[in-house]
């Protein structure tokens, strides 16, 4: 699978916190993340991260790309919800990508958590059908 990882600057330590408990899971799948939490992940993990730029200089862009490319099959996005960003509209677009590609998602820890789980226990699985044959089945009519 093809995780892309992104923490608000707030929520990056949980964000460790999550990468190191998960790390026997995460290390059998691609990694992507945003510039300074990847960078993050693989000081203080040691984990493979493929990263793109920092959010506000058009990360989360970036990784909504991929999403419309059917290039990401899963995202964790540990929001801050108590911060206003000043990218706040490219936050709302790569929510809005995941959702128009039904891509899961999860904005906290605790679906995090959930999500991780479910892909140990084959959840996911049906994403590696989702070819690009299947994408174009699925893409809306626009
Ligand atoms: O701002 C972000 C997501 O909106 C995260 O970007 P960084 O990982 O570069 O801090």
């Amino acid at each position: 699978m093809k995780i892309a990882l992104i923490a608000h600057d707030r929520k990056k330590d949980l964000m460790i916190q999550l990468c190191t408990a998960y790390k026997p899971v995460l290390e059998k799948h691609e990694l992507f993340a945003t510039g300074t939490t990847g960078l993050r992940i693989v000081e203080e993990t040691g984990l493979k991260v493929h990263r793109f730029k920092s959010g506000p200089l058009g990360g989360d862009q970036q990784i909504g790309a991929r999403i419309s490319q059917n290039e990401i099959d899963c995202v964790i996005f540990i929001r801050d919800p108590l911060e206003a960003m000043p990218h706040e509209p490219d936050v709302t677009a790569l929510i809005r990508l995941a959702d128009v590609y039904e891509i899961p998602m999860a904005t906290n820890i605790g679906t995090a958590e959930v999500l991780l789980r479910g892909m140990e226990s084959g959840f996911m699985d049906w994403r590696q059908f989702s070819d690009s044959e299947h994408k174009h089945a699925l893409e809306p009519d626009f």
